[in-house]
């Protein structure tokens, strides 16, 4: 792909950005496999491609400049904006967006942050857009000095946005490297964005977490949810459940289902989705996963873990091996804890993998195993 931040030495956030794209792949695949060269009787299935451009659902831009000329993208090594607005990895229906943050920066003079003179009052924009095509607009500001302008001219922001938007307004008073605060206000009456992946409802609050990559992330949910049936068990725990992606897709009568996730706000919209699927036999708990499985008292047939770049935890594999659970699913993000974890999991043999390229033009990627027990 041609990126012409890239090739300025503008942005080099994309570090594969001029290796072709099927040997991006390629060379994820064989990192993996490498990885994982412990687990002989490990089969890895084709690579799950991604659209090489517009395939990412978020875009995380700091806002830099002036009311007058803001930029909208990152900051250089002396704190001074770039402007990344026609970013070729961004969805298009989110570079859509920016000229309108530019228009509502000038009309309500709302004040860039400068980093380096710790003025100012605009951070960040932080934008997500859904499968169906509705966007979740955050603004980050250091104080609450323009949120009554943000608040008032709501109305007029929202006719320009895509049907069922949701438009919020963040807090970040410290003068800290992260990109948004604990304080959020949802300015709009509804409250999260809509995704349909496979024609599952899923519900992202602002501070919630969600795939990145919504094409790669929806053949991740099909993959997880094939594996489940074809093993057809009786019970599921979907652990680190976020909005409930595993568990809503693995989800069938006859079938008891758990998640657990310790952010409440993705508990609640799990729950949401539950119930407009019309699912009984489907539970979310905000809980730690491993406090949850060694205090659960019983275990299912099968478990999905899907944890941050960490990994599990030692206590939940050593419970794991000693539990009746039949299958595992680990969909990981760090290929490294992932091999760390399946050396631990000694009950179980890893079978079949597949890498998922969530994160194009990067040495990123996803990679979904399944573990069968060993015969006792
Ligand atoms: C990689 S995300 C996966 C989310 C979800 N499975 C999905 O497909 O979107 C990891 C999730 O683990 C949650 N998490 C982090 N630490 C946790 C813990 N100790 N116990 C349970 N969930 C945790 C995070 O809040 C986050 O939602």
């Amino acid at each position: 792909m041609e990126c012409l931040y890239f090739s300025a030495s503008r942005c080099r956030s994309c570090t594969l950005m001029t290796v072709p794209y099927a040997q991006q792949l390629q060379s994820k695949v064989e990192d993996c496999k490498r990885l994982l060269a412990d687990f002989p009787d490990l089969e890895f299935l084709p690579a799950q491609a991604s659209s090489e451009q517009g395939f990412r659902n978020k875009a995380k831009m700091v806002i830099s400049g002036t009311t007058d000329k803001p930029t909208i993208g990152i900051l250089d090594a002396e704190g001074r904006g770039i402007d990344l607005r026609n970013c070729g990895v961004v969805a298009d229906q989110l570079r859509a967006v920016f000229p309108l943050i530019e228009r509502f920066i000038h009309e309500l003079k709302l004040i860039p942050y400068d980093v380096p003179k710790r003025k100012g009052e605009l951070k960040h924009v932080i934008l997500t857009v859904s499968d169906t095509g509705s966007v979740m607009v955050r603004w980050v500001l250091r104080t609450k000095k323009h949120f009554v302008a943000l608040r008032d001219s709501l109305p007029q922001f929202l006719e320009q946005l895509p049907r069922h938007s949701v438009v919020s307004v963040n807090f970040l008073p410290e003068h800290k490297a992260v990109l948004e605060g604990e304080e959020e206000i949802i300015l709009t009456r509804r409250t999260t964005l809509e995704f349909g992946l496979n024609g599952v409802p899923m519900h992202l609050r602002p501070q919630g977490f969600f795939q990145t990559n919504s094409e790669v992330a929806a053949a991740l949910y099909r993959q997880a949810r094939q594996w489940i049936n074809d093993a057809n068990p009786e019970s599921v725990w979907d652990l680190y459940s976020g909005v409930g992606g595993f568990a809503l897709h693995c989800a069938a009568e006859d079938r008891t289902v758990y998640g657990i996730e310790t952010s409440t706000e993705a508990v609640e919209a799990a729950e949401t989705s539950a119930k407009a699927m019309e699912l009984d036999d489907i539970h979310f708990k905000a809980q730690d996963a491993t406090e949850f499985a060694l205090g659960a008292g019983w275990a299912p047939e099968a478990v999905i873990v899907n944890p941050p770049r960490r990994g599990i935890t030692a206590d939940l594999s050593t419970w794991l091996n000693g539990s009746d659970v039949q299958q595992i699913i680990y969909s990981s993000c760090n290929a490294k804890s992932l091999a760390r974890d399946l050396e631990r999991l000694e009950n179980y043999t890893p079978t079949l993998a597949r890498v998922m390229d969530m994160f194009p033009q990067t040495n990123h990627y996803e990679v979904i195993v399944k573990l069968e027990r060993k015969a006792a």
